[in-house]
């Protein structure tokens, strides 16, 4: 059936709406011809055609009226990785999690599908075109993803078929596109402070970076594939670009494709990642007089040092995905979406 026909008449939420990956998601939904509410801490754009409801997502009764007469919740609400809050990441992405199970149960949506991370498996070693049967990472990289693998359990174990409420889970890696708050800003802002010498390690590992608009097509791809008896319930689907890419060639054509130089010199993998854990040991020991956030902390080091790319096979096979925009593409448009990050030709 077209997706257009399949689509037609039905109302969904996106829970963290106003977020890169949520703003993405609204915009896809009503062109596919969706009714889109938004439910987020905060509001960061207008659209006539979406209704906001503002709320924490750990209070269900602020959940429930957003998600009345609605058939399909998007939950791609978390805080930033970067915020490196313990306590906020268990309250959000685990106890809120709970809430946004419940809530949907109690309002009679059919459909949660979270936006997980392909990270749940990572543990800091490589791991080359992997599955989604890894088991989950027993030393996650950092809180974050530890609260990630419990949301997704939680979530994966709330499918229940007999009462017609049906879960999935989509595991992107490296999110990238226009408005992305951390990839490239971090990027560039590393540079504009001289910090981007460095290849760690010899620049050859394979990563995944995966553009926003094929995340946004593997989530609605899950919202219209779950129902009864689909092999999506209670499951999780890696959605990637399909093009893995070396992690530091990816970064380099950001930083020339915004007039920055590419990181030429190498540091050894294993005298970066421990220079980033001695480095986090004494701002932690600091931490009572001074807040400082580095810029290489041991989970960006191991992310930017070790191969991490993963198969969408199963996403293929289970509901018909292939990536809709090029990696070359992506970076294109991305390119074009940050003419302020653009350093002036001298
Ligand atoms: N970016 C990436 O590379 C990857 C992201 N993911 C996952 O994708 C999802 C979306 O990420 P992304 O778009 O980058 O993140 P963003 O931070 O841009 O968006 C998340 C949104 O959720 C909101 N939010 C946070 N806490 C709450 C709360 N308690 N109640 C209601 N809303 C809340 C945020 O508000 P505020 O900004 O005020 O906190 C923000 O608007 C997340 O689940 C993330 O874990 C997975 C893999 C890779
Ligand atoms: C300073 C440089 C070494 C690195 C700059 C780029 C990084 C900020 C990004 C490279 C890989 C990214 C990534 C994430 C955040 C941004 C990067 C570290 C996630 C941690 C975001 C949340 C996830 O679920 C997993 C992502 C993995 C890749």
């Amino acid at each position: 059936m077209a997706t257009h026909l399949r689509s037609a008449g039905k109302k969904c939420t996106v829970i963290g709406g106003s977020g890169f990956l949520g703003q993405h998601m609204v915009e896809q939904l009503l062109k596919k011809g969706y009714t889109v509410n938004v439910f987020d801490i905060q509001k960061r754009f207008d659209n006539d055609r979406v209704q906001f409801f503002l709320g924490d997502l750990c209070d269900k009764e602020a959940l429930l009226p957003a998600l009345q007469g609605v058939s399909v919740a998007f939950h791609c609400a978390s805080p930033a990785p970067s915020s490196d809050n313990r306590e906020l990441f268990y309250k959000v992405n685990f106890m809120g999690t709970k809430a946004v199970v419940e809530a949907c149960k109690e309002a009679g949506v059919q459909k949660l599908v979270l936006t997980s991370s392909a990270s749940v498996v990572f543990e800091g070693t490589d791991i080359k075109n992997g599955s989604e049967d890894l088991p989950y990472a027993k030393k996650p990289i950092d809180y974050y993803t530890e609260t990630k693998i419990l949301q997704e359990k939680e979530v994966l174990s709330a499918n229940d078929p007999g009462n017609n409420f049906f879960t999935t889970a989509i595991r992107p890696h490296g999110i990238f596109g226009p408005r992305d708050p951390q990839l490239v800003p971090i990027l560039i802002q590393a540079a504009k402070s001289g910090k981007m010498k460095f290849i760690i390690g010899d620049g050859k590992n394979l990563v995944d970076f995966t553009y926003v608009e094929n995340v946004v097509h593997g989530h609605i791809l899950a919202a219209e594939n779950l129902q009864k008896g689909s092999a999506l319930c209670g499951k999780a689907f890696h959605i990637t670009n399909d093009e893995p890419v070396p992690f530091w060639a990816f970064m380099s054509r950001i930083l020339t494709g915004l007039n920055y130089d590419p990181p030429k010199y190498h540091i050894p993998y294993w005298l970066a990642y421990y220079l980033a854990l001695f480095l986090s040991l004494v701002l932690w020991l600091l931490s009572p007089l001074v807040t400082i956030k580095p810029t290489f902390t041991p989970m960006r080091v191991a992310l930017a040092g070790t191969f991490h790319y993963y198969s969408c096979e199963r996403a293929k096979r289970d509901m018909g995905y292939k990536p809709v925009v090029s990696l070359d593409e992506a970076i294109d448009r991305t390119l074009q979406s940050y003419p302020h990050l653009r350093r002036a030709k001298a």
